[in-house]
């Protein structure tokens, strides 16, 4: 199944293009995913699509940042949005708003059509989204929207994306990250940076398991290994989770520098065949260790996090050869 991640400026799948080592065009093509660039805005992003989109895609990913209107949604979650609606598409009738709908031209609400199931879609929570021309910056404009649409998230390019692939019938998700609050202009409260970081871990996350599902539990477990140059040509390993249920296994590993990791993986080995090993590792590396031989699990640390004992050695196993990478790790 060939994916095509549709964004509207590069600067926010820039994670991605660093990831996988390429250039930073607005079409690129890999055998597992295209890129396409479209421009911010319903118009660049239906020309875009016009352009590009057609049926041999098995999957349409629009992402980016997004406002919220949904308190409840913090600055740097992801959400999955579902429906998104031209907001601004009809006509003023004195006070009232008539929708393209009511006017009898067409429709204004469109829903995504991907209903396969990915871990890393179905953990996001599903939202509603509106498409604007204008940004959301005026008290009395954005009571006015949310009593005609009841919006929990919006963007400029949403709907758009979204009328394209049900023009083709194609597959589509939209997932943005927060990255404001939808209110009187404050652009100072903004978290762009973070709104991108975390959008593109998820991307990264999503297409390695795409490429092979079957191949790394860390997927499972919606656990990115991360390896940072630091200055002098060394290197620096960590882990990253975008599912808080799974930071107690990700920290776990983290901490584990290469000789740590080979004692575990030497204990649970022993433990899978049967022999005699200390069971409470206790608090090792600021985390907390036990092994259950005849339970076949382990709990790491505090939140109590129990899973099944092969699927912790997988775990330490693909992070030692992770780190194992470089020489300059002790
Ligand atoms: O500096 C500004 O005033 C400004 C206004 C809107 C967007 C930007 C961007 O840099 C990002 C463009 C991109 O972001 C999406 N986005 C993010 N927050 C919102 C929002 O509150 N309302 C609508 N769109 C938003 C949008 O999809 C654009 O593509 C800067």
């Amino acid at each position: 199944m060939k994916l095509l991640v549709v964004a509207a400026t590069s600067a926010e799948i820039s994670g991605l293009y660093q990831h996988f080592g390429l250039a930073e065009a607005n079409f690129v093509q890999t055998p597992e995913f295209d890129i396409l660039i479209t421009g911010v805005g319903m118009t660049a992003t239906a020309f875009a699509l016009g352009t590009r989109l057609n049926p041999s895609y098995g999957l349409v990913l629009n992402v980016g940042i997004a406002g919220s209107f949904d308190h409840t949604l913090e600055l740097g979650n992801l959400v999955n949005i579902t429906t998104d609606v031209f907001a601004e598409l009809g006509a003023e009738d004195h006070d009232s708003f008539l929708s393209i709908d009511q006017l009898g031209f067409g429709t204004n609400a469109y829903t995504n059509n991907y209903t396969s199931a990915l871990p890393q879609v179905d953990r996001l929570p599903q939202v509603k989204g509106i498409t604007v021309n204008k940004v959301h910056g005026n008290a009395q404009s954005i009571a006015r929207i949310k009593s005609l649409f009841n919006p929990q998230v919006e963007s400029m390019e949403g709907a758009a994306f979204f009328y394209a692939c049900h023009q083709l019938q194609l597959p589509c998700l939209q997932i943005r990250s927060i990255s404001n609050a939808v209110e009187p202009r404050a652009k100072e409260n903004w978290k762009i940076g973070l709104a991108i970081w975390n959008l593109n871990h998820w991307l990264i996350e999503l297409l390695s398991f795409l490429k092979n599902p079957t191949e790394f539990v860390r997927h499972q477990y919606s656990i990115t290994f991360i390896k940072k140059r630091l200055v002098q040509g060394r290197y620096y390993y960590t882990t990253f989770t975008s599912n808080p249920d799974n930071e107690d296994i990700a920290n776990h590993l983290a901490n584990s520098d290469k000789r740590i990791t080979e004692i575990q993986i030497e204990d649970i080995q022993k433990a899978m065949d049967g022999e005699a090993i200390e069971e409470h590792w206790g608090e090792v590396m600021g985390s907390q260790l036990e092994i259950f031989p005849k339970k076949g699990s382990v709990l790491i640390g505090y939140a109590k996090k129990t899973i099944p004992i092969g699927d912790f050695k997988q775990l330490l196993q693909e992070w030692l050869a992770f780190i194992s990478s470089s020489p300059t790790l002790s």
